[in-house]
């Protein structure tokens, strides 16, 4: 196996990683880093806590410490904490030369912002809204001149999703000079390889881990099958056994919707479990906040929406449940890759109501690896049934005499405006087409009943038809 210094690194490099317990390539950085440091473009595709951020990082500090200038490199992700991560690593393994990072994030006051971009960074880790944003509304900084664009989590950050990135990225790349570098890694890189390849791209050094399965070997992976009304009780249930057993670990619990999210970190905390959540429609400086009390392990329990399922490391989680099983296989493997990284074991438990069982199978197809049941004492759970849901019922309704609603309603027109768009115009189009859905709905289960007459008027004629023939045969008979 190569070491850091004949895959390019300097020695001072190489020693900056050793104090931060990187000794050996992995694989990925192994592969990718050649290439990168020989100045070609790169796509890396490697499975969750394999040490992707480094495998960029690293010939990007390289290639600083040749010809330092600002802005040299601009790493653009989706999420926020992810951001402030990657700014992390830039900053420790660039120590010795002096390395000057910027975060451009959404949520962030962007006057103090713009000026430590006029100030020229060495690198700038930015989501892309808020950075476009700075383009379209200052002339302070440049970069034109920058020899390196990554895209970390580039598949998201291409994909349509409910934050598409597209237009916000169509305005990043437009200042970029045509003549650099493109570096892309993800642990899902292959489902959107297409349109990565759009991103005008060099004859790109692709690299892919070779391995059946797109989850690691260390991860447990499991199920519990039940009913809906059931899942809190088995949560509450599973949490106690996990906290009664064992003293360090620490535990993520993904849910679907930031109410689901608020309302399972207020049940918990009623059971007193050391629980904190982490969803979008917090305050960043909250989330931030929780983030770092759940690293440093005063809180035992993360309950967050899928804003926390990509790239965060934190070492100590050793499980992930999921409350609701995700719809994307993609979301599923980002979701468990949050334990059992870097080669460390850890346990992955779905919860899987009987109209989940398709999404559990297409989970399985994707990662080529079959969910096992998790064994659950079914007698405990019931015994805790009552107590969870009137506690869970309890919170629902302090939560609905709360703005909750209210905050998230105001936090979709504040999105709205800042896309250039009028939240009441907007509301107006979404009522209207909601209008036609419904038109074409009740159109479409008129047809569909009519047809059914039709059949239905089809076949009482048949059977009379037929009748008749049996007592003309019958009366035929017996004259
Ligand atoms: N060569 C190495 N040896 C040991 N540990 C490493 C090495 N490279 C990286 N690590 C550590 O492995 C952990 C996971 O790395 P990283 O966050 O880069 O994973 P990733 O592949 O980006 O995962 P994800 O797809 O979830 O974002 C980090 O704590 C990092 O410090």
């Amino acid at each position: 196996m190569a070491d850091f210094s004949s895959l390019g690194l300097s020695d001072w490099l190489v020693k900056q990683c050793k104090q931060l317990g990187i000794n050996k390539p992995t694989p990925v950085q192994e592969n990718c880093m050649p290439p990168i440091l020989e100045g070609r473009d790169c796509m890396g595709c490697a499975k969750t806590g394999s040490g992707k951020t480094a495998a960029f990082v690293l010939p990007v500090v390289q290639k600083l410490s040749e010809d330092p200038y600002g802005i040299f490199c601009l790493v653009l992700t989706p999420t926020r904490e992810l951001a402030y991560q990657i700014a992390e690593q830039f900053r420790v393994l660039g120590k010795p030369l002096g390395l000057r990072d910027c975060i451009i994030v959404g949520g962030m006051d962007m006057v103090s912002q713009a000026l430590e971009l006029s100030n020229q960074p060495h690198v700038v880790v930015a989501t892309p809204g808020r950075l476009a944003d700075h383009i379209r509304s200052s002339d302070t900084f440049s970069m034109s001149k920058i020899q390196f664009l990554i895209l970390d989590e580039a598949d998201r950050l291409l994909e349509q999703g409910c934050t598409d990135f597209t237009k916000d990225l169509e305005t990043i790349l437009a200042t970029l000079p045509a003549k650099r570098q493109t570096l892309l890694f993800s642990a899902t890189l292959t489902d959107t390889l297409h349109e990565l390849k759009n991103i005008a791209m060099n004859k790109p050094f692709f690299w892919e881990s070779k391995s059946e399965t797109r989850t690691v070997e260390e991860l447990d992976q499991r199920y519990i099958l039940t009913p809906e009304k059931v899942k809190d009780a088995y949560l509450v249930h599973l949490i106690q056994t996990f906290t009664d057993e064992h003293d360090d670990w620490s535990i993520i619990i993904f849910t679907n919707t930031c109410k689901d999210c608020q309302v399972l970190t207020m049940m918990l905390r009623e059971f007193n479990f050391p629980t904190i959540s982490l969803h979008s429609m917090m305050k960043q400086k909250q989330r931030f906040a929780n983030l770092a009390k759940f690293k440093a392990s005063v809180f035992k329990i993360l309950v967050a929406t899928d804003v926390a399922a990509r790239g965060l490391d934190i070492p100590t989680v050793q499980v992930v449940i999921n409350h609701n099983t995700p719809g994307l296989p993609k979301i599923y493997i980002h979701r468990v890759g949050r334990t059992a990284r870097a080669g460390r074991n850890g346990v992955s438990i779905t919860l899987v109501t009987q109209y989940d069982i398709h999404l559990v199978h297409s989970i399985e197809g994707q990662i080529q690896t079959k969910l096992k049941e998790y064994p659950v004492e079914e007698k405990e759970v019931l015994k805790i049934l009552t107590q969870v849901n009137v506690t869970r019922r309890e919170i629902e309704i302090k939560l609905e005499s709360t703005d909750f609603d209210e905050k998230k309603e105001i936090n979709k027109r504040k999105q709205l405006i800042l896309e250039g768009k009028d939240p009441d115009l907007e509301a107006k189009r979404k009522a209207e087409l909601e209008k036609i859905r419904s038109q074409k709905k009740k159109f479409k289960l008129k047809i569909q009943e009519s047809i059914q007459r039709q059949k239905h008027g089809q076949l009482k004629k048949k059977l009379i038809k037929r009748k008749q023939l049996k007592k003309k045969k019958a009366a035929q008979a017996t004259a």
